[in-house]
């Protein structure tokens, strides 16, 4: 656990931990040197040398105020140390997955990247200004007056070192037993916060079907599978507890036993008697205490191993020699494969398409078929397992990260707005940006419309996660930011919610805006950007089935054609009528 404190706090903070450490071991050690020197003073003092006992007790007085300043610095340490780590921790965690590719952010990373920062920072911080003192205190004071001991009667540290082997051993056990127990209360504690969530969330719906009572059982089963989950810990966890505190016992007995039988025998005298009496007495408690540590110490070093998994993700490997900077915005998938998970099947399954500079591609394709996987392995959220992906005539592994992303505004369906007002929001954009190009750039993606109808305008905060706005209204102001931004590609994966005629309006206004002036690729679940396209790619099980424009699809009869009936008898293309914009009559 400590080796793993050491790697997860980074070298900032290894020198204060070091220091820490050392103060805490310092404070155990002397504390059982006082223990100690109370055997000499005794002696002195039960033999009548009262001359003899000045130095024994002026040491002992030393040691006794070293011990506590040492206690002290250890108290200032713990705090100081526990309160950097944690602020530490927070950044290194931060600055590691700003680095990771935009891949790894899955629902689940995201998930337990939540608890890491509620529950395993916080987990590490209570370790370092709460565990560490009584754990080593438990441990080491008790072992250096055994070694002292040694020095002055070396039955009595065999008597006491004895018990000590099978002190470790009982308790590894009990951790053992109740580690799998441990587990399953993590999982359930971690359910029954998603069932909370879900229950809150899914109101309107649960409402709405009337289906309240079954969302209240979902709730409730994983509220009672936390709750019988907790009482199997008890039970794995009491016979350990048991067994560990009955062998410290025993070895408590044993030792007093010895003592008494050699103190009656004349072979270990009254001083050293009393001091082993004090020592068992002493520490017997806080050693048995080390079983009601053993959860919390469990907790913190499970967190740790949690913060340790997140930092050994790795960033996607930079370039050691850049390639040449993008000639322009084309973009080449040339015969691409790529699969989530090694020697799963591919979603993207021999992919080659050239995308010219300036253009408008639209992606079309049944559900699954690999589009939204398309467009983000061309801003390389992963990279692909063969061939090749090209920006500008340069393969993007060759590119900077930084640089790279330079190139990219992404307008995805699950659009983020942080707890501010809009304007900031737009402004993330381009974080220098002027407030007349924030204002410049939101009105092309209409969003001064939505402005205006706020009470506070421009000033208006969005709540957190945007909730003040609708969908599309979120997917306007994202695109503004995107706008604002003016990277030369724009990848757009369009809202498959149905948008309100004037949301629809607003995103076609501004992607006709960019026609031209950009290299747009658009997962496109809208007529009007499928049919304005330059090109059209109908994706199939991760194959291009088809690439043309609408016209030349249509006349071709093929699997576009198909698409576009089956989604015209299904109104799944919603037909916004616009005169500006060839809608073709489906046949
Ligand atoms: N992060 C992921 N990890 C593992 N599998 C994934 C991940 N994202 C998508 N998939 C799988 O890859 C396949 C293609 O998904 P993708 O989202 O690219 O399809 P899509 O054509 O955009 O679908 P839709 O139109 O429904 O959004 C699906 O089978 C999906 O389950």
């Amino acid at each position: 656990m400590i080796r793993q404190l050491f790697h997860v706090a980074g070298p900032a903070l290894r020198r204060r931990l070091a220091v820490q450490l050392a103060v805490l071991l310092g404070y155990s050690v002397l504390q059982g040197v006082a223990f100690v020197l109370v055997v000499p003073v005794l002696r002195r003092l039960l033999a009548g040398d009262t001359d003899g006992v000045w130095p024994w007790a002026g040491a002992l007085a030393g040691v006794a105020l070293a011990t506590a300043v040492a206690y002290y610095a250890q108290q200032m340490l713990a705090f100081q140390v526990a309160l950097a780590a944690s602020h530490r921790l927070y950044h290194r965690i931060g600055d590691h997955v700003s680095a990771l590719p935009l891949g790894w952010f899955s629902g689940e990373q995201v998930g337990r990247l939540g608890q890491l920062a509620s529950r395993g920072v916080p987990q590490v911080r209570s370790l370092l200004a709460h565990l560490l003192q009584p754990l080593c205190t438990a441990v080491v004071t008790p072992l250096t007056v055994v070694v002292a001991m040694a020095f002055l009667d070396w039955r009595l540290a065999l008597a006491t070192a004895l018990g000590a082997p099978l002190m470790y051993l009982t308790y590894r056990w009990a951790v053992s037993t109740v580690a799998r127990a441990d587990e399953a209360v993590d999982t359930a504690a971690a359910e029954a916060n998603e069932r909370v969530v879900e229950f809150v969330r899914a109101q309107s719906v649960l409402r709405s079907t009337g289906s309240g009572e079954r969302g209240r059982a979902l709730l409730e089963s994983a509220l009672r599978e936390q709750d019988a989950a907790g009482r199997r810990q008890s039970a794995a966890m009491a016979p350990g507890r048991t067994a560990f505190i009955a062998v410290v016992h025993l070895a408590v007995a044993a030792v007093v036993v010895v003592g008494a039988v050699l103190g009656l025998g004349g072979t270990v005298g009254v001083a050293e008697l009393v001091a082993l009496l004090v020592l068992v007495v002493r520490f017997s408690e806080p050693v048995s205490g080390m079983a009601e540590l053993g959860g919390s110490l469990r907790s913190a070093r499970n967190a740790l191993a949690r913060i340790d998994a997140v930092l050994a993700a790795r960033p996607l490997p930079e370039p050691a020699r850049p390639g040449p900077p993008p000639a322009d915005a084309s973009l080449e998938l040339r015969d691409v494969r790529f699969a989530y998970e090694p020697g799963a099947r591919p979603v993207l399954d021999g992919v080659s398409l050239r995308l010219p500079d300036r253009t408008t591609t639209a992606v079309v394709g049944p559900s699954g078929s690999g589009k939204t996987t398309l467009i983000r392995v061309l801003a390389r959220f992963w990279d692909v397992d063969e061939g090749a992906v090209l920006l500008g005539g340069t393969d993007v592994r060759d590119i900077p990260a930084d640089a790279l992303m330079d190139h990219f505004s992404l307008v995805f369906q699950d659009v983020y707005l942080f707890d501010a007002s809009i304007r900031e929001n737009v402004r993330l954009g381009r974080p220098g940006a002027t407030d007349a190009e924030v204002e410049e750039a939101a009105r092309l993606a209409r969003v001064d419309e939505i402005v205006a109808r706020l009470p506070q305008g421009w000033d208006t905060p969005v709540g957190e996660g945007g909730t003040a706005l609708s969908g599309g209204e979120r997917q306007r102001v994202s695109l503004a930011r995107a706008l604002l931004k003016d990277a030369p590609v724009m990848l757009l994966d369009e809202a498959t919610s149905s948008l309100d005629p004037a949301n629809e309006a607003a995103i076609q206004q501004t992607l006709d805006a960019l026609s031209g002036r950009r290299t747009l690729v658009v997962v496109a679940h809208r007529l009007q950007t499928v049919v304005g396209a330059d090109r059209i790619v109908v994706l199939e099980e991760g194959r291009v089935a088809e690439t043309g424009t609408h016209a030349e699809l249509l006349a071709r009869g093929g699997r576009y054609a198909e698409f576009w009936r089956e989604r015209s008898r299904a109104q799944g293309w919603r037909l916004t009528p616009e005169p500006s914009v060839p809608v073709e009559a489906a046949p």
